[in-house]
């Protein structure tokens, strides 16, 4: 997409990072199913939303986990989302009770997608930018627009040179 800000700003996301804000989403969303009777199952958005939904599976005892698959970015760049594979019809029915996981809202278009699939579903993410806010029911930090957000999963431990730009 043309349209999109330019990131300026990069935001590494480590796995402890990620597990502690995945556990506090999980806490959060504890006493939110409708009438407290527990969530029914998990949809994780494929493929961001997959380890999220696993640690938020685990904290809340919740065994039943389909996926919607989505795909919209190659690297960087954003075209129109589209579902490539969807949940069960019968499981999530027009998603009363179902938690749906993403790792992130940025422009907020892949959630737009998949809550046409399961209008009444609750949407959590663990990162929301201020455009995929509004698509977002709970969410832990927001990042701002102009942010790229970097995931444990597509980095690795590497050499830095020291501050001074001497090596060793
Ligand atoms: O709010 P949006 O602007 O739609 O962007 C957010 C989506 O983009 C990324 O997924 P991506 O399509 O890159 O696929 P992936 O999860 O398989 O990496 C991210 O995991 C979210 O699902
Ligand atoms: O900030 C981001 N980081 C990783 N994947 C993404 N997909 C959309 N926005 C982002
Ligand atoms: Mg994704």
């Amino acid at each position: 997409m043309t349209d999109r800000l330019p990131h300026e700003k990069g935001f590494h996301v480590s796995w402890d990072q990620l597990h502690r804000d995945a556990r506090a989403l999980a806490w959060r969303l504890q006493d939110l199913s409708p009438e407290g009777k527990g969530w029914k199952a998990i949809v994780a958005i494929t493929r961001g939303g997959m380890a999220p939904a696993m640690i938020i599976a685990r904290e809340l005892d919740i065994r039943l986990v389909d996926t919607i698959s989505v795909k919209s970015y190659q690297h960087q760049n954003q075209s129109e989302p589209q579902v490539i594979k969807a949940p069960d019809p019968e499981l999530v029915g027009d998603g009363t009770g179902i938690l749906i996981i993403d790792d992130l809202g940025d422009t907020g278009k892949t959630l737009e997608v998949v809550r046409q699939h399961m209008p009444n579903a609750h949407v959590a993410t663990i990162y929301a930018k201020p455009m995929g806010k509004p698509m977002v029911n709970s969410y832990i930090t927001e990042v701002s627009q102009d942010t790229w957000i970097f995931f444990p999963w597509d980095m690795a431990l590497q050499y830095v040179k020291p501050y001074t730009g001497l090596d060793d």
